[in-house]
């Protein structure tokens, strides 16, 4: 039976069905859908596999976005289909303008797609131009704060400038979104963050303000924040952008290790060409849309990583050397105390933080173009 808009009412099927196709996740474009799935009388997918694989992380149909501009419509995305599969290192490449950090927005659930279906570690997200009658899982009117949720507990964020909160210390840092999440208690919080410094070589300034710290350190505490609630996913926008080449690669080595030791993804944006070589795949994209997928040979991953780490040792052997011909370095001797900025030394006041948070939260959000600072 045909409804009058086309669509045919059917029952919500337990788990989506699967049925005939030929799909082939390297070449987004040999996707050969051959029936539509129907939630209630929603069309929301045509049938692909990997939709409900276990091991598939995320799924993009048909996502669209397009920025107002006033009354004029900027298309970012155009029609985008992509899967990634858990514990894939993928890069994503192209021309300026070409969609790349919308992309991520998307995937981090900072933006929402102006259409076309997203699934995330599990997560369905539908988002269809008109309101669905019957879906389950999270639509496009689903409350930001449910959104941050998926946020806190699957993905973590590195972007080029650190983001650090400026006035709490490293630890008190990478305790944020263990605090946000609510499940440890505050030993447990500590015990972690001093880990997870201790993992990016970072623990023996773990009461610094970030002011104190360098670019690079900078990042390694953003590393061990992005990863503290154990998160499926990593997103990275240029994570190296700011890092001279001794910081690249020990921030490559940090994420290669996540990679293939914790089995996290990482979707990294770069227009850095020799990181490419960390990859399992590099999408390109161009005009809003998925140019092609390179698949890449495992053994040259290997090799990067390989290569990666002899560089970083010989740079620091030479630092060494240099250090010892120039005599050891002036230190100057603080307190740990000299490093507070707050009263309450070692305890993260919850007022700070919650405004803080804020601040966080809005300065994770994509930055509002208007006709004044974005001509088009
Ligand atoms: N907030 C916004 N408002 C309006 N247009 C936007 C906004 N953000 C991005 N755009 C436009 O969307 C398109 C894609 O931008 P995006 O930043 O995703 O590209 P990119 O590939 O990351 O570029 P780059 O490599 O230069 O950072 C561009 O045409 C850009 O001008």
């Amino acid at each position: 039976m045909e409804e009058e808009d086309g669509l045919r009412p059917q029952e919500i099927p337990s788990s989506p069905l699967i049925v005939k196709t030929t799909a082939q996740v390297e070449t987004h474009t040999t996707i050969d859908f051959n029936e539509d799935q129907y939630y209630g009388n929603t069309r929301v997918a045509k049938s692909d596999p990997h939709a409900d694989d276990p091991d598939t992380l995320v799924y993009m149909k048909n996502v669209h976005k397009t920025y107002l501009l006033g009354i004029e419509g900027v298309p970012a995305l155009r029609g985008v289909d992509l899967v990634i599969k858990r514990g894939e290192f993928v890069v994503i490449f192209g021309t300026s303008g070409g969609g790349k950090t919308t992309m991520l927005n998307i995937l981090g659930t900072i933006d929402k797609p102006t259409k076309g279906e997203l699934r995330l570690a599990g997560t369905r997200t539908f988002f269809l131009i008109r309101p669905p009658l019957m879906v389950t899982g999270v639509t496009s009117n689903t409350k930001d704060s449910e959104l941050s949720n998926i946020r806190l507990q699957k993905i973590g964020f590195v972007f080029q400038t650190f983001n650090l909160l400026a006035s709490l210390s490293a630890v008190e840092n990478v305790e944020m979104p263990m605090i946000l999440n609510g499940v440890l208690s505050t030993e447990d919080r500590r015990n972690r963050a001093r880990e997870l410094l201790a993992k990016v070589g970072m623990e023996p300034r773990m009461n610094h303000v970030p002011s104190q710290l360098s670019g690079g350190e900078q990042q390694r505490v953003t590393i061990a924040r992005a990863i503290a609630n154990s998160p499926e996913i990593l997103l990275l926008d240029e994570p190296t952008g700011d890092l001279d080449t001794v910081n690249t690669h020990l921030v490559m080595k940090l994420l290669a290790d996540l990679n293939r030791e914790e089995k996290i993804t990482m979707i990294m944006v770069t227009h850095d060409v020799a990181l490419k070589q960390f990859a399992d795949r590099v999408i390109w994209m161009r005009d809003g849309k998925i140019q092609r997928i390179e698949m890449c040979d495992p053994k040259k991953k290997s090799d990067a990583i390989a290569k990666n780490e002899a560089e970083l040792q010989e740079a620091r052997r030479k630092r060494e050397e240099s250090q010892k011909r120039q005599g050891p370095p002036v230190t100057e001797f603080r307190k740990p105390t000299d490093y507070n900025t707050h009263p309450g030394y070692g305890a993260v006041r919850p007022s700070q933080v919650k405004r803080e948070v804020k601040e966080e939260l809005v300065s994770l959000s994509p930055p509002q173009r208007t006709r004044e600072n974005f001509p088009v």
